[in-house]
């Protein structure tokens, strides 16, 4: 049996693939630092992981904790170096492919186009070692006004930088706003992926809707199954359906949302062989980084090592890659598993 530190080197060591990262809750302490955050508000950026908030109370303070980062990234130079350092770190923890995702957004000195824009530019400017794509995501808080407009401007820029744009995602605070079908078939219909957050918290008449849209990807599916607070005509839809899940733990477990590690839906995926991906969500906030959580994974699901570079190797099946960067990927940890597992 591997102790702790056996299963992270390994973890570390393994060619990875993030498909759920949030750009601004993915800034570590020494981005926000390097961005000319104050030490204080960097700590305040943090205080999930000092878990000193009743869970009930979590998942709320999570979504005040973003505006810190929202500080820092006001202006087109700090988003475009936000970035860059973002897939740095990634890269730095052996991850070799990444959908990073953001929510395009309006300052006083930048509109919706030049944030893509800076975003763009800093991942064109990090690509050493690393393929990133980019996903752009609505805010379920946002009027539909503010969505539609966003809508346009992510269509727009799309047709400019279609190998790097891939997609569309639907996020922000779960307990406000509701899911807009039509506006994501305009997504769909004009050449995009769609992944949406779903059933992060109890909805059940949302989780219905967004699975009878079939979306390509679901992020969090925490309360689909009727042991976590779900449906069982969700959960049999769900099946039906075969939607690969982004699933966060420690997002998961320090938001509340989960009892534990332990007790995480995840077994519900693995027990009935649905497919799913193991993801950060926001590195930053959480403390985390992609080779932490497959430790996690890996410690409190009782995986082996095969098991883990096979959930890698299927992650790379669910991604928004061309079939080409597919196969790179796929080589690459092909190699890798003959020379780390024999
Ligand atoms: C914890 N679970 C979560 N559930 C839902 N949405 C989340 C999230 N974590 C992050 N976000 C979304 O990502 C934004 C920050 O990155 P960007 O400014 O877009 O780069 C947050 O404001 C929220 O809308
Ligand atoms: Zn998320």
């Amino acid at each position: 049996m591997e102790n702790d530190e056996e299963s992270y080197n390994f973890c570390k060591n393994l060619p990875k693939i993030e498909l759920h990262a949030h750009l601004n809750g993915s800034l570590s302490a020494s981005i926000l630092q390097k961005l000319g955050c104050s030490s204080e508000d960097i700590l305040g950026y943090q205080k999930l992981t000092q878990q000193v908030f009743a869970q009930e109370k979590r998942l709320q303070e999570c979504f005040s904790l973003f505006k810190i980062a929202h500080n820092s990234t006001n202006n087109r130079k700090a988003v475009y170096e936000a970035t860059k350092y973002v897939v740095e770190e990634f890269r730095a923890d052996n991850v070799i492919y990444l959908e990073l995702r953001t929510t395009p957004r309006r300052e006083e000195n930048m509109t919706k186009i030049d944030y893509i824009e800076a975003v763009v530019k800093g991942i064109q400017d990090a690509q050493e070692g690393i393929i990133t794509k980019l996903l752009l995501s609505i805010d379920r808080g946002h009027d539909l006004k503010t969505s539609e407009e966003s809508m346009d401007a992510i269509i727009k820029m799309k047709k400019k930088y279609p190998s790097i744009i891939k997609g569309v995602d639907f996020c922000g605070n779960p307990n406000v706003g509701s899911f807009n079908c039509s506006l994501f078939k305009q997504a769909r219909d004009n050449g995009l992926f769609v992944t949406l957050h779903c059933a992060e918290v109890k909805n059940n008449s949302e989780v219905d809707q967004i699975l009878r849209f079939e979306p390509d990807r679901i992020g969090h599916g925490t309360f689909i199954h009727p042991k976590y607070g779900g449906f069982q005509e969700g959960w049999t839809l769900y099946k039906q359906k075969i939607i690969p899940l982004e699933c966060c733990l420690t997002s998961n477990v320090l938001c509340g949302t989960v009892q534990c590690y332990k007790e995480h839906h995840l077994q519900e995926w693995i027990k009935n062989s649905l497919p799913f991906s193991l993801c950060t969500d926001d590195k930053g906030v959480f403390g985390i980084s992609l080779s932490k959580e497959l430790a996690l994974a890996k410690k409190y699901f009782e995986l082996s090592r095969e098991h883990l570079w096979k959930i890698t190797y299927d992650t790379v099946d669910y991604s928004f890659a061309s079939n080409e960067e597919k196969k790179t990927l796929k080589e690459i940890l092909e190699k890798w598993k003959l020379k780390n597992l024999f």
